[in-house]
């Protein structure tokens, strides 16, 4: 890991309208079950000592592997999950630095190009990588052609990860053929940011569900609810029945796949324009899409232990 150059040491602005990450977050009422993983969060930066990719679509602000580490401990989760956020490009160092510094208790979602060697996949792999992230928000990134990323899909599954997708609902029934030709076991970020002003039971959500139903290989994470309530409440100010259109969605979703579900904070939040949530009365969100003590169990230890850290079971 080289030291960044001068010209790398700059000063960054953040994006008009940037909100920053809510400092001191409240206790959660909701336990944690012991050894649970903060499936997806990421860091940012910082910026002076691992630069922000030139190619990004918007600046953020910093939120270290400390900072990190700090809430994991606050909020009561054992391990985390770190994704590449696309800020970095495919420049893992910020991402690497948080696995490597983290005594074992965190892994990784690099996001790699088709140039990448594959003693460089090793080191990442030695340092706790365990998937890489396809990205089809055209809001965060450039276009990447489909065979390129078979390219890439065909070398990681020879290390035994997985591809994570990030999607918009609209846009699955023309992805679904590059998805299902994967072949590695697929994880959907944010449940493919769902519309929740359509009902649960309405023909988008069902196509989601039959696209898990079908493949047994896609996994979900049922996270960000900040991002995709229409209606709130938000989680702050004492809020613990936060996101409350969200719930029908991503439990349906729990119910329905309970061993092929993930959860994660998603902090630093990123592109969050309306609030910044509290993070433990984020936390206070879980037991309403997964009421019973075996369901959290299965998303918060079972599962991430499964994907992540299978040498362990
Ligand atoms: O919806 C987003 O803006 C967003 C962005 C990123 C990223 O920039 O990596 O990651 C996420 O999980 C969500």
């Amino acid at each position: 890991m080289n030291a960044p150059t001068p010209k790398e040491i700059m000063e960054f602005t953040k994006t008009p309208g940037w909100l920053d990450w809510y400092a001191g977050p409240s206790q959660p009422a909701f336990t944690l079950p012991a050894g649970a993983v903060d499936a997806h969060c990421h860091v940012f930066g910082p910026g002076a000592e691992f630069p922000y990719a030139p190619e990004r679509k918007y600046t953020p602000c910093d939120a270290s592997k400390q900072q990190l580490y700090a809430l994991r401990d606050h909020l009561g989760f054992a391990r985390n999950v770190v994704v590449q956020a696309t800020c970095h490009g495919a420049d893992n160092r910020a991402m690497l630095d948080a696995l490597i510094h983290s005594g074992g208790k965190a892994r990784g979602v690099a996001t790699v190009r088709r140039s990448v060697s594959d003693e460089e996949l090793q080191a990442m792999h030695d340092a706790g990588v365990r998937g890489v992230r396809f990205n089809f928000v055209k809001r965060l990134v450039d276009f990447t052609p489909k065979d390129e990323l078979l390219e890439i899909a065909g070398r990681i599954a020879r290390f035994g990860w997985h591809v994570v997708i990030y999607f918009e609902a609209v846009d699955l029934p023309e992805l679904w053929d590059f998805f299902t030709a994967l072949p590695t076991t697929v994880v959907v970020d944010h449940m493919g940011r769902p519309d929740v002003g359509k009902p649960v039971d309405g023909p988008e959500f069902e196509l989601f569900l039959k696209f898990m139903r079908d493949n047994p290989n896609v996994w979900s994470k049922v996270s960000c609810p900040e991002r995709l309530s229409l209606s709130g409440p938000k989680a702050l100010a004492g809020e613990r029945n936060a996101y409350a259109d969200v719930v029908p969605f991503a439990r349906r979703v729990v119910e329905e796949f309970p061993d092929r579900v993930l959860w994660g904070t998603d902090w630093p939040h990123p592109n969050l324009k309306d609030h910044m949530p509290d993070d433990g009365l984020l936390v206070d969100f879980i037991p309403h899409i997964a009421p019973t003590a075996e369901l959290q169990q299965k998303l918060l230890v079972a599962n991430p232990m499964r994907l992540y850290w299978p040498e362990e079971l």
